[in-house]
């Protein structure tokens, strides 16, 4: 049995014009011990589904249907304070995409830490786990005095360090890293990465990581899910998803990476815009930018189909994989396809625009808040 096992998750925003359908139909597991990778452009639905599952989400945020079963245990089900006591920290963590905002600027980092310890773990004392969190300060390469300072004062890297000290204090069996090195320099993205992923295989929890970024989840995760407008179009294990994709989107993300191996290559962008997640439109979501659409495409929301064990696709033409995989590589394709709304190679789509990202983001917050204590 799977340690996560999401099936047909629905978790969307109250907004003024309707719900803002953030992940809409989500299935995905994870293995103990595994590293799933969830790329896909921004306002995909990658944070929103991460924080569905320890439901730490603004107030307008609800889980309108679907199951999240953790190590046995139906977690859509348990009370906010259950969920605090027995899941959050203790069995799933989060590194959030900005640590800074993650920490309470009124305690000092070190009491944060200390009350997380303290919380969850019985007849722990004040100065036992101060040296615990010394300790894990020494390993991620942070002076362990620096536990009495305030989150202002550390940099952005060290922030990013603490937090990724706060997240794995408890040994969780799942971590959630939603772009844990995104907002830092990137001469040390590589190295918070590598110090994640060492914790990781010490601690032995799976984690799922959120990217944008094709070549940090191709060096770090076992499987990856491409995640399109609310919902995982393509899910397979890495080395098929980076060198053997069949869904046109993960087609055109893989075109817009640089290969390093391939001094020739061409960047290609995918031209458009997400699609509106209020109220979408039937059909393949991508259908709107992709330059395969034909008529069915538009009118008919694909399943997903397994084409190799583990390989899930949601496309209509996913069967024709040499076709797109070449047609994919070629830029002509994609700006015929920004020409005229999408239908390079079939005259049944229409040239409708798919409308502005739903950019209803009010009231978004990336704050873990460990401190608070009814977040911990
Ligand atoms: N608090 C909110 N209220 C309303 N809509 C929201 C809120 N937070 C996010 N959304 C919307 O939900 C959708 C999914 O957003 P989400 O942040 O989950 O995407 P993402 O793929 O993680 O993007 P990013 O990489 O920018 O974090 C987007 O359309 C976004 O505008």
């Amino acid at each position: 049995m799977s340690l996560l096992e999401i099936t047909d998750l629905r978790t969307y925003y109250r907004a003024d014009d309707g719900w803002v359908r953030a992940t809409d139909g989500v299935s995905l597991s994870v293995d103990r011990g595994e590293t799933v990778g969830l790329v896909g452009e921004s306002g995909s639905g990658k944070t929103t589904l991460a924080k569905s599952i320890i439901r730490l989400f603004p107030d307008n945020a609800e889980i309108r249907g679907g199951s999240i079963e953790f190590d046995g245990t139906e977690i859509t089900e348990l009370t906010d304070k259950e969920l605090r006591r027995r899941i959050r920290w203790q069995e799933i963590s989060m590194i959030p995409q900005n640590a800074m905002n993650g920490f309470d600027p009124v305690y000092t980092v070190g009491d944060q830490i200390v009350q997380v310890i303290r919380h969850h773990e019985d007849g722990v004392s004040k100065a036992e786990a101060r040296s615990r969190a010394r300790d894990l300060f020494d390993e991620l390469g942070i002076e362990p005095d620096r536990i009495d300072d305030y989150p202002h004062q550390f940099s952005g890297g060290m922030a990013q360090r603490a937090m990724i000290a706060l997240a794995l204090a408890l040994g969780p069996s799942l971590v959630l890293a939603d772009e844990p090195t995104t907002a830092l320099d990137v001469v040390i993205q590589d190295r918070i990465l590598e110090t994640i992923t060492e914790k990781q295989a010490e601690i032995d929890s799976a984690m799922i990581m959120i990217t944008h970024d094709m070549s940090v989840v191709s060096e770090t995760c076992d499987r990856i899910a491409v995640v399109y407008g609310g919902r995982v179009v393509e899910i397979a294990d890495t080395r098929t998803v980076i060198t053997n994709p069949r869904h046109p989107y993960t087609l055109g993300l893989r075109n817009a990476f640089p290969d390093i191996s391939d001094d020739d290559q061409e960047l290609i962008s995918i031209p458009g815009t997400p699609p509106d997640l209020v109220d979408p439109d039937e059909g393949c979501r991508f259908a709107p930018r992709c330059p395969f659409a034909e008529e069915d495409c538009w009118d008919v929301t694909p399943e997903p189909r397994e084409y190799e064990p583990g390989h899930l696709v949601e496309c209509h033409r996913a069967d024709e994989i040499d076709y797109l995989q070449e047609a994919a590589g070629r830029k002509a394709t994609w700006q015929d396809a920004d020409a005229d709304g999408g239908t390079a190679v079939s005259d049944g789509g229409t040239t409708e625009d798919s409308g502005d990202d739903a950019g209803a983001t009010a009231g978004r917050s990336d704050a873990v808040d460990p401190g608070g204590p009814d977040d911990v």
